[in-house]
């Protein structure tokens, strides 16, 4: 399996504060990594730091093989992170389709599957077809992750970085989420990691885990073998679940 993301040694926080101590993780091109960890270990940090939005202390992080550390959170986007923050970021005084076309980039060369457009965002989430003139501000919570989600997927990335996608969201609406993820990652084969802080909705759609405590990874395996261990998982991450 072709490497797409190889992160050595990484320690980053904000200012002088390290919140991540020698991190070493590694993605294969196609595949989906649950990100785990009870509160406050590190998991936003991680995922900021791949996206190039807090400080990078020390070790490398490879995307295709492309040294991240010197480039801004943009120029990220550019070499190939989507990247879907915990709050969303939608442009609020901008409608559904602008902020659409607003980032929208070509897909990359050699680009098996379909490129990612306006309208294919609207067949995934048909809900957002139907608000395409509304304003961001006059979504639901669910409306403006699935826009959010639409607007990392029209940067044809390689790499889908998605924090927390269910967080607060009606049952319904996270069904509706990870069915789409499921579809992206799963039957379109782009590369995700996913981070939750209850695991088994995502642990069932990725092929590894990885579970952070205090800024470390302690635990790295196939997600398979981690929802068949639930002490383990009691453990790691507090109530079994
Ligand atoms: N902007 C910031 N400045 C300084 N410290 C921060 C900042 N954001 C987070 N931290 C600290 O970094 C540590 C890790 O936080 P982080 O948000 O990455 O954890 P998390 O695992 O994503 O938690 P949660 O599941 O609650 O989102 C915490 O101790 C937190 O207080």
């Amino acid at each position: 399996m072709t490497e797409l993301l190889k992160v050595e040694h990484l320690s980053a926080g904000y200012g002088e504060a390290v919140v991540l101590n020698a991190i070493s993780l590694s993605l294969a091109q196609g595949q989906t990594l649950a990100l785990l960890g009870r509160n406050g270990t590190g998991k936003t940090t991680l995922i900021n730091t791949l996206a190039g939005a807090t400080r990078q202390h020390a070790g490398e992080i490879y995307l295709g093989g492309i040294k991240l550390h010197k480039l801004a959170s943009h120029e990220r986007a550019a070499a190939g992170i989507g990247w879907v923050p915990q709050e969303r970021n939608i442009f609020k005084s901008l409608s559904v389709h602008e902020n659409l076309t607003a980032v929208q980039r070509p897909a990359r060369a050699g680009r098996a599957s379909s490129p990612w457009t306006p309208n294919r965002v609207y067949e995934l989430f048909p809900r957002l077809a139907e608000r395409k003139t509304n304003l961001g501000t006059q979504l639901s919570g669910g409306e403006q992750q699935m826009l959010a989600l639409g607007r990392a997927l029209v940067l044809n990335p390689t790499l889908l970085l998605l924090d927390e996608p269910c967080e607060g969201l009606a049952p319904i609406i996270v069904q509706e989420l990870l069915r789409a993820i499921r579809r992206i990652t799963r039957e379109e084969g782009l590369s995700a990691i996913l981070v939750e802080q209850h695991p088994q909705a995502i642990l069932a759609i990725s092929d590894t885990a990885a579970v952070l405590e205090r800024g470390t990874v302690v635990y790295q395996g196939t997600a398979t073998s981690l929802q068949e261990q639930p002490e383990l998982l009691d453990k790691l991450l507090g109530v079994a679940r």
